[in-house]
């Protein structure tokens, strides 16, 4: 059989980054198995866009040092998101009326509600100042601040309604999850000792960059790989799926836990472990990509950043490549309920086409009949993908306290990769997918670790 010092489960980000990591580290034989048809998981663009367009965009912030620091090492360019002062944002209320504005993401708030907006803001802040972004289940308030929802911490400083919208709304916006089921630890934990106050996004060509990243791995990475059974003891590990089977001295898993759960171990998983993965929360996304021949709405003086109330889409922001003519806007639509600020219908991710029609219904309504006729219209379809597309996971009360401890405890020969793993607030993004591939890369070379 052949063995290996290390196999990598997942050449997503986290994979890539680790296997990078390791090689750098002088160790000798890496293999990184996938799953999909390609490397590059979540980072990867899910199919080539048209007409030769690059893939949509990600975000950075100047903070992401561990992802600016590889995509330089690896050529590959981040820009600054370009900021057009003459441009004006849109806020659409549910019976289609208009409000522009040049901040971003228009309020449509009294003076009043907005002074004491910035004063619970600043409240967040200051609780932020007390956690530990590493363990923020070690964070000195954690139980408590872990046992309330975002809703219930609202509540108790406010009962204005319209502030109460107003703040939910920026905060959803933030973690893409209704406050009435955010643990007010993540989200301290989520928004950093520095919530962000505006600051304008890095973008990077993400596709690129684990691209670059594999072809650099070379055979190491074998697409179609899916591991279904994992079986430690003795010194050894063996990984076993359809394509056969191979050992190794240690193991990184490097997918979510949603994913990870779906894996056979023998012997199994402590308890906890076992149902951190099964009771693992889902973000509820659908991220449209929607190409025009060109990005029109600047003729009419807009930025193409639209917050939409009635939830179809949430939010659209303009993310047409530069140097092209196409224009292209990506619409975000959460779907967990109407009843909360931002929320759509759940149905509409059951209904793809449905979800189109509304969506395209409600841009037409403020951008005029171009906006009814795309080039192209790109929505991920439910269920066509066995691994996890989840933007990020926010946490419900008492997770992180109860769950967090374990997320990189590595178990035997076995550690744990993936953004999901890594500390605040960079847990969920690229850059924490590259820090937690470091991370297990750096676990595996440490000779006390590896026991040698
Ligand atoms: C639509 C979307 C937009 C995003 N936008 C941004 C953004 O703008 N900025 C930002 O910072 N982050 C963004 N993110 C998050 C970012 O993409 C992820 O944090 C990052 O790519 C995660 O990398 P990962 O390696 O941790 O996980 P993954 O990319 O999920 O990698 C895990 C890999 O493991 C494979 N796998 C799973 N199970 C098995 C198995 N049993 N056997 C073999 N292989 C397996 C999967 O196929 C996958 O390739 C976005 C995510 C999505 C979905």
């Amino acid at each position: 059989m052949e063995h290996s010092n290390v196999v990598i489960v997942g050449a997503g980000l986290s994979g890539l980054a680790a296997a990078w990591r390791l090689r750098a580290g002088g160790v000798r034989s890496v293999v990184v198995l996938e799953g999909r048809v390609a490397p590059g998981g979540r980072a990867a663009a899910v199919s080539p866009p048209p007409d030769g367009l690059p893939p949509a965009s990600m975000y950075a912030r100047r903070s992401d040092r561990d992802l600016l620091e590889l995509a330089a090492a690896l050529d590959v360019p981040v820009d600054e998101l370009p900021d057009d002062p003459g441009l004006s944002d849109l806020r659409i209320d549910e019976d289609g009326g208009t409000e522009a504005s040049d901040e971003h993401m228009p309020l449509g708030a009294s003076w009043w509600t907005l002074l004491r907006n910035e004063w619970i803001l600043g409240r967040v802040a200051r609780l932020a100042e007390g956690v530990d972004f590493a363990e923020p289940w070690r964070s000195a308030d954690a139980e408590h601040l872990d046992a309330l929802t975002v809703r219930g911490w609202l509540r108790s400083h406010t009962s204005d309604p319209d502030l109460l919208e107003l703040v939910e709304e920026q905060l959803t916006l933030a973690a893409a999850l209704p406050a009435d089921r955010m643990s007010m630890l993540w989200l301290l934990a989520h928004l950093g000792p520095e919530p962000d106050r505006g600051e304008r996004p890095l973008r990077l060509d993400a596709d690129l960059l684990v691209r670059r990243l594999a072809a650099r791995a070379g055979d190491a990475v074998r697409p179609g790989h899916h591991v279904s059974r994992i079986e430690h003891g003795d010194g050894r590990v063996r990984l076993s799926g359809d394509w056969g089977s191979l050992s190794a001295d240690r193991v990184v898993v490097a997918c979510p836990p949603s994913d990870a759960g779906r894996l056979e171990v023998a012997p199994p998983l402590p308890a906890s472990r076992r149902r951190l993965q099964r009771q693992w929360p889902q973000a509820e996304v659908i991220r449209t990509e929607i190409v025009y021949w060109r990005p029109f709405w600047r003729g009419f003086g807009l930025s193409g950043e639209m917050h939409f109330d009635d939830g179809v889409p949430a939010w659209t922001v303009d993310d047409s490549p530069p140097g092209a003519s196409q224009g292209r806007l990506v619409a975000h639509t959460y779907t967990f309920g109407e009843a909360d600020p931002l929320g759509a219908d759940q149905s509409v991710a059951d209904d793809p086409e449905r979800h189109r029609a509304l969506l395209l219904e409600n841009l037409s309504g403020v951008l005029g009949p171009l906006a009814a006729n795309p080039v192209s219209l790109r929505q991920p379809l439910p269920d066509a993908d066995p691994y996890s597309r989840a933007y990020q996971s926010p946490m419900p009360p008492g997770f992180l306290t109860e769950f967090g401890p374990l997320l990189r405890a590595p178990v035997g020969p076995l550690h744990w990769a993936a953004t999901e793993t890594a500390v605040f607030p960079c847990n969920g993004t690229l850059d924490g997918a590259v820090r937690s591939g470091y991370r297990a890369a750096d676990e595996v070379l440490d000779p006390t670790a590896r026991g040698a």
